[in-house]
This record gives structure tokens, C-alpha cells and sequence, in this order.
């Protein structure tokens, strides 16, 4: 995505907090979905509110550029429900602080969050703090270490770091905390793109 807005958006408009209800919405049934045994007359019925979410939707599909998902920088995890809701408190071309908690739909196993819903939220730090202010690059690698498990449905703090810039090469980190305990962290590599990369 190349264009991020962090205005928020108004009432009654494309973007506005009625987007952001219907994402919130969605990460809601994203984890009452994966937390629930339903009956089968539950299944069903809940099938066919889905199929009918998706057609209520289907004569708006535009291309990546217009899309609002992932592009709202004033909603949790840009709106893009993927990633979970993380909320930056600071960001510089330096540095990135955030808040994100994951919860039942990014269930791993035995109350921990699954390692790769932790990768995606260490590529969306690195990837927003590689590219501030600067020209585009993208993740050449992530080495993710995971030193303890990360609890579902608390609030935890991530923080992203600039280690070094060598040419077309940033070298970045990044950690995540529940209270003083680091639960994982990462390296990353971003590369610049030349001219004519996608
Ligand atoms: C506003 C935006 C907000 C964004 C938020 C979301 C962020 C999400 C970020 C992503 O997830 S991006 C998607 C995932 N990544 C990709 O799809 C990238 C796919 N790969 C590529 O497109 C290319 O491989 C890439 C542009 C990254 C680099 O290709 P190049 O052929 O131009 O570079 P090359 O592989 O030659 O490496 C460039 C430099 O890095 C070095 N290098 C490569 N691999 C390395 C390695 N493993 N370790 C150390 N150095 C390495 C390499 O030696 C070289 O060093 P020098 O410039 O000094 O010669």
C-alpha cells in the first residue's frame, strides 16, 4: 500500500466510523467463530449471515489502491484484519511503540498466540518503521525468536528499532512485552526497492 491516511473519517462518507464498526465487528465474529462449538442449525445459520454479508458487498469490490482496509491509519491494525489490533502510541523515522492484543482467532494452542500471527505483527512493525519517511523497501528476511509464550486477550507493548543502515539495506528490530516479560522478538532486514521492483 503506498498511501496511509490518519485522518479519520466522517460520518456518513466512504472510510468513515461506520467502516471502522464494521471491521471492529468483523474481528468479533473472526474470534467468536474460532472460539465456538455451535450445533449444526447454528453452523448453518451462521453460513448463510456470512454468504450474505459477503453478496451485500460484492458491487463495492474496487482495486488494491481504493480499498479502505489496511489503508486507515486512524483504526487498530490500519483496519486491515489480518493483522491484530495494534494501536502506535509513538513513531519516529527511528522508532515505533505500539500497543496490540491478540485474541481467541490468533490462538495458537494451549492459551498461547500462534507464532505466525506474531511474525505478522513484527513485518507490519518493521515494514511501517522501514519505510517512514523514507523510499519504499521491503522485507528481505524476519528471524523471529520466541522466548515465552504470549497470552491471549491482554494488552502487551511492542517495540520496533532502527539497528543500521547500510545502502539500500535496513536492518531493524523489534520485541514484544507482556508487563516487563519479553515474549518474543525479532531481526529484520528490509531492502529498497529499485526502480521498476514491485
Ligand atoms: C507505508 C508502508 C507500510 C507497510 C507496512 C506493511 C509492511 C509489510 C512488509 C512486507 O511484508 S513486504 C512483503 C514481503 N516481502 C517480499 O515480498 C519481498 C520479496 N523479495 C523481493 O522483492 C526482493 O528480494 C527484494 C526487493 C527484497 C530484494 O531484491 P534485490 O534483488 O533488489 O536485492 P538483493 O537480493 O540483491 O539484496 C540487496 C542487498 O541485500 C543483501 N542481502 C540479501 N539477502 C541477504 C541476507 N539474507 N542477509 C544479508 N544481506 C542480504 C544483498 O547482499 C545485497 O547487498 P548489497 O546491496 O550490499 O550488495
Amino acid at each position: 500500500m503506498d498511501q496511509i491516511s490518519a485522518t479519520p473519517g466522517v460520518a456518513g462518507q466512504p472510510g468513515g466510523p461506520e467502516f471502522g464498526r464494521m471491521i471492529e465487528a468483523l474481528r468479533t465474529v473472526q474470534a467468536a467463530i474460532t472460539g465456538a462449538a455451535p450445533p449444526p442449525e447454528v453452523s448453518a445459520e451462521v453460513g448463510a449471515i456470512l454468504e450474505t454479508v459477503a453478496g451485500a458487498l460484492e458491487p463495492y469490490l474496487v482495486g488494491e489502491d481504493e480499498q479502505l482496509s489496511g489503508h486507515r491509519d486512524d483504526l487498530p491494525g490500519r483496519g486491515q484484519p489480518l493483522l491484530p489490533p495494534l494501536w502506535l502510541d509513538e513513531r519516529d523515522e527511528t522508532h515505533l511503540r505500539g500497543r496490540v492484543t491478540f485474541d481467541r482467532f490468533h490462538l495458537g494452542g494451549n492459551g498461547a498466540a500462534h507464532g505466525g500471527a506474531i511474525t505478522v505483527l513484527f513485518d507490519e512493525m518493521l515494514g511501517r518503521l522501514a519505510n517512514a519517511g523514507r523510499n519504499r523497501a521491503r522485507t528481505k528476511y524476519l528471524q523471529v525468536e520466541y522466548h515465552r509464550i504470549t497470552p491471549l486477550d491482554t494488552e502487551l507493548r511492542v517495540e520496533a528499532k532502527i539497528a543500521r543502515v547500510e545502502g539500500r539495506k535496513r536492518f531493524l528490530t523489534c520485541a514484544l512485552y507482556d508487563g516487563e516479560h519479553l515474549t518474543a522478538d525479532a531481526e529484520g532486514l528490509f531492502v529498497e526497492l529499485l526502480p521498476g521492483q514491485p
